[in-house]
């Protein structure tokens, strides 16, 4: 296999014209000589045969041309030299290490990622999907041409971490699937390579770009024509202009004249002007419940329809299983696979247990009047609410949502760009490639909301599960898909312990990231020193073995009803069915309200609780039962904590002794839920009772820490990244 990664660029330094040191082991050279430096056109490409047995890769013509371009003064030349030098060395590492390994692995080092799954349905499919994940090297003459439009057509002087690499892809018409951060300049490769085709093809290539958000569109448009790109915006009032004299056109995944679309598309395709489809946010494929879905699933037929053309599938957001699913839904054939990594080290994650709307007022006004931010709703409705409230705070806020007119959404996004207003208000339909270098906020994949902190409410669950599903999604498996990613939200959510920057790259697919490279810049890893770890081990078997009962007397209760009956409560409910007679009802009545929702809470996280959708006519209903950890747990003799702010929080040397069973509780303040001070706090540091034993365990097996995420409610793991308070 051929290898090609940029990486950064090597510092002039490593451009010694020493000859021992420009000796790279490799398996033969195709550069000819020193009249054939970079830039004049020859041919850099290393060979691509893999015998593991290295050649000598002879760097001295390529060095002999940087010297030149030095004293000549010519900056463009010397990149360009710079540039292949690079490419050379990092090809031959990747050899040498694919030579090296005693697996055979398609995968870069760099790239990280693995062999796709094959889904059983479709192993066809998958098996063409296999990724191809470094290019081939381009040559001198590619990289030039390149880096001409870079800077004549986008006035920028040098490409970014592997835009190149996916601009030269495209060029031999190869597949590529983009994993870049957002605003890490994933629509450049796309314009860039639609500008380049078009121009190699005398005027006539067309890139069409879709994109799901006419906002979005409207946006590039207008940024494309200031560069004097051509570039349209694909209605259905436009689909009759012809000829086509575009290079870009941009198109939503659902036309409604798409008998028509095609039928231009396909008048260009034989003509052999049809040079690149380029997939935006193709993370919508996959998404359950995205409102893009149906119309992402469609775009599968393009590859049967125009087989030829090379398509470019780009995201910031997107696990392994979601790549996946992208290249085996789009048709993808051996791709480049370019993935960067998600950990943003500008960015601070934080979540914050909401308790009413005026902590966001505050959250603003306090640190963040007059500066642009986003704020991400589940609801239309709401959005509107909360941009009216904060406009009679004082705040220049207003609302964002699919329901505005096309109008209305431009001069939303325009006024909020211009600074008129400083925070939109918006449901998940905003934000996708908004180019904004000032905003305080960013959504970040599915899980989070950035510079705002997310602000959660237990609550919100009830809405992320009832999200309505695509009309593809709605058998048992999706619903299984779709719980679990609500569960995952509201896990990350309420997890006190773990790095938030961890936990999210682990879901991203990315291992190995070290917490320490957090360096506080999450809730979790800020307040390490205030959080204790509590034995509610017993307590959290009475809750499990009352489901159980409660269940099998086929009463369905929900878990706010077990809640009351598990602490004792004298209500209406528990009169009326007898609750009360149960020989748990009150077994957890030495815990607050709070404690035993949130243990109730984790057992359903941890898979010991589970909680059964019934749909009535108009309303689900969520009625608790036991999980499939559930017996487990009960007849094994693990322990089980839950991680809370302990009482003491101005002090993080001391850590609140774990209690007995039965003590009662004193109440609490805010989050920090019960006073633990009824022992005298001892300054052990690292050696409180939840220090020595802080694992969840099930069966004597060691589990998940208390809210660390499960694995499809069965975790398993000692995980070394756990937090030891
Ligand atoms: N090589 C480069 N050098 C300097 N600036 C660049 C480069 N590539 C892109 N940019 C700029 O970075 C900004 C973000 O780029 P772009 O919109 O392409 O990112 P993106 O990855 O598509 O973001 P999003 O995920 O939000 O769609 C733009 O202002 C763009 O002009």
């Amino acid at each position: 296999m051929a290898g090609f990664c940029m990486t950064e660029v090597l510092s002039p330094r490593t451009a010694d014209t020493n000859p021992s040191r420009n000796q790279l082991t490799s398996t033969s050279t195709q550069f000819d000589g020193p009249d054939q430096h970079p830039g004049a056109g020859s041919n850099l490409s290393a060979s691509s045969e893999s015998t593991g047995l290295p050649g000598i890769f002879n760097l001295d013509p390529i060095y002999r041309s940087l010297d030149e371009a030095k004293h000549a003064n010519n900056p463009s030349k010397e990149l360009v030299a710079l540039r292949s030098i690079e490419i050379v060395i990092q090809r031959r590492i990747y050899d040498i290490e694919n030579a090296l390994s005693t697996t055979p692995s398609s995968t870069h080092p760099e790239l990280g990622g693995g062999q796709f799954a094959s889904d059983e349905k479709d192993d066809e499919a998958a098996a063409t999907a296999l990724p191809e994940t470094c290019a081939d090297t381009p040559t001198a003459e590619e990289v030039a041409q390149s880096q001409d439009v870079l800077e004549r057509v986008f006035g920028i002087q040098s490409f970014r971490k592997d835009q190149l690499a996916v601009i030269i892809a495209v060029r031999r018409r190869k597949d590529v699937l983009v994993l870049m951060p957002t605003g890490g300049g994933k629509s450049l490769c796309y314009q860039l390579s639609a500008v380049s085709e078009h121009e190699r093809t005398n005027g006539c290539g067309l890139t069409v770009v879709v994109c799901p958000l006419i906002s979005l569109i409207d946006d590039q448009v207008e940024a494309l024509i200031t560069k004097k790109i051509n570039t349209l915006s694909l209605t259905s009032e436009t689909l009759n202009t012809s000829p086509i004299k575009e290079q870009l056109r941009y198109s939503r995944p659902a036309v409604r004249k798409r008998g028509q679309l095609y039928e231009a598309l396909r008048e260009m395709y034989s003509s052999g002007c049809l040079s690149l489809f380029a997939i935006d946010e193709a993370h919508c494929i996959s998404t359950c419940g995205h409102d893009f879905r149906d119309a992402y699933l469609e775009l599968g037929t393009l590859r049967d329809e125009f087989p030829d053309v090379p398509i470019m599938a780009l995201t910031a957001t997107a696990s392994p299983e979601t790549i996946t699913d992208i290249v085996r839904r789009l048709k993808l054939r051996q791709p480049l696979q370019i993935k960067q990594s998600f950990n943003r080290q500008n960015l601070e994650y934080s979540v914050k247990t909401k308790h009413n709307q005026d902590e966001l007022i505050g959250f603003i006004k306090e640190g963040h009047l007059n500066q642009p931010g986003i704020v991400y709703c589940l609801g239309k409705k709401k959005c509107e609410r909360i941009a009216k409230k904060l406009s009679q705070k004082g705040i220049k806020a207003i609302h964002y949502h699919g329901c505005l007119s096309r109008a209305d959404k431009k001069s939303t996004l325009k006024k909020w760009k211009g600074g008129i207003y400083d925070v939109v208000v918006a449901t998940t339909a905003f934000g996708m490639g908004i180019d904004k270098a000032d905003a305080t906020s960013r959504k970040l994949g599915e899980l989070g909301v950035t510079g705002y902190p997310r602000i959660y409410d237990f609550r919100d669950l009830k809405f992320i599960r009832d999200l309505t599903p695509s009309k593809k999604e709605t058998g048992p498996q999706h619903s299984i898909q779709r719980e679990n990613a609500a569960l995952a939200v509201a896990r990350y959510c309420e997890e006190k312990v773990r790095c938030r920057r961890l936990m999210l790259l682990q879901h991203f697919g990315e291992e190995g990231f070290n917490k320490r490279e957090c360096r506080e810049n999450c809730d979790n890893c800020a307040q390490a020193g205030l959080i204790g770890m509590r034995d509610l081990t017993n307590e959290a078997k009475d809750a499990v073995t009352l489901v159980k009962q409660l269940s099998a007397s086929l009463h369905r209760l929900t878990v706010l009803q077990c809640i009351q009956v598990f602490c004792g409560a004298n209500t209406m409910d528990t009169r009326k069915i007898e609750h009360n007679r149960s020989s748990l009802f009150g077994s957890g009545k030495s815990l607050s309200k709070k404690t035993a929702e949130l243990l109730f809470r984790q057992l359903l996280y941890h898979g010991i609780l589970f909680e059964e959708a019934v749909q009535n006519s108009s309303y689900k209903h969520y009625y608790v039962t036991k999980g499939p950890n559930a017996d487990e747990f009960l007849t094994g003799n693990g322990t089980f904590y839950i991680a809370q702010p302990h009482a003491r929080q101005v002090d993080p040397r001391w850590i609140a002794p774990v209690r007995g069973r039965g003590e009662r509780e004193r109440g609490g303040r805010g989050s920090c839920v019960g006073v633990w001070g009824a022992r005298p706090l001892r300054p052990t540091g690292l050696c409180g009772a939840a220090g020595r034993r802080g694992k969840v365990r099930v069966g004597g097996k060691r589990i998940a820490a208390t809210a660390e995420p499960a694995h499809q409610g069965h975790e398993r793991s000692g995980r070394g990244d756990q937090k030891q308070p």
